[in-house]
């Protein structure tokens, strides 16, 4: 494994021989915050992509972090969601219940997922009404510094062409500086409507983990990472959390830095 932190705000990058020593790394990193969280807050807030970030969190199912880690304090989140039922295939929930909720012993009331009974304004609306819930019970932070929400940890994969949660290239939701969550119907990756969290309020996140693993996304990684600002920024680019950014790579990822 390679690490490099640089200067520019609490940046990391780590790089590993394989995607299984990724998930390895991503597994203590988690666990650690989780112990920090829950002793300092008394409650974990932890954000959830979908896509290939799911299985990249598999070794948090096995020891010593399935018996060590106080699950009662996590509230789980969805940077992103899919406007289909939960138990459709293009489910964000489904992906993450099947393939890792379901097997930890997270209080269900503690799951926050979409209301799948809505329209995507009405869900976005619907999501951004609950965390306004949640900051008045203190069971998530709200950012002094920007007055948006402030995630404990944010899990974030990247597609092959930078987009992040469901934030594409050239899109105006780039742009969203006001609300919390939205919405969009014309995505270029289907399903076309989804709901989002906005930048400012991943950009609020004490902690964002950017995992990227295969070398089909190895051009994106290049572009966020090289040296020196090119003109039109990929969505990635604008990934700059209030508190610390680690890049989780395995070589296929990184095989163009
Ligand atoms: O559509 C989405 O894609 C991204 C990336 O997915 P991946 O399978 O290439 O890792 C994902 O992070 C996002 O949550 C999802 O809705």
């Amino acid at each position: 494994m390679a690490a490099a932190t640089t200067a520019e705000n609490k940046k990391k990058v780590e790089v590993f021989d394989t995607e299984e020593d990724l998930a390895v790394s991503l597994a203590k990193y988690t666990a650690d915050l989780s112990d920090k969280f829950s002793k300092e807050r008394g409650a974990f807030s932890v954000v959830l992509s979908g896509g290939s970030l799911i299985k990249s969190l598999r070794k948090l199912l096995e020891p010593p972090y399935i018996d060590r880690i106080e699950w009662s304090k996590w509230h789980v989140f969805w940077v992103d969601e899919r406007v289909v039922p939960k138990d459709h295939e293009d489910s964000n929930y489904k992906l993450a219940y099947d393939g890792f909720l379901s097997k930890i012993p997270i209080l269900p009331g503690n799951v926050y997922a979409i209301n799948d009974a809505l329209s995507a304004e009405g869900a976005a609306d619907d999501y951004e009404t609950c965390l306004k819930h949640l900051i008045n019970i203190n069971v998530v932070d709200l950012s002094a510094a920007s007055g948006f929400p402030k995630f404990d940890l944010m899990l974030l994969g990247m597609g092959p062409d930078g987009h992040v949660a469901s934030l594409f290239p050239g899109h105006p939701l780039l742009k969203e500086n006001e609300k919390w969550v939205t919405f969009i119907k014309d995505s270029p990756k289907p399903p076309p409507e989804r709901i989002t969290f906005t930048f400012p309020v991943i950009n609020s996140s004490a902690y964002i983990a950017l995992v990227v693993a295969g070398a089909g996304k190895a051009g994106a990684v290049q572009t966020a990472l090289k040296e020196g600002q090119n003109s039109d920024k990929l969505p990635v680019q604008e990934v700059s959390p209030e508190g610390e950014l680690t890049w989780f790579l395995d070589k296929g990822a990184a095989s163009k830095l």
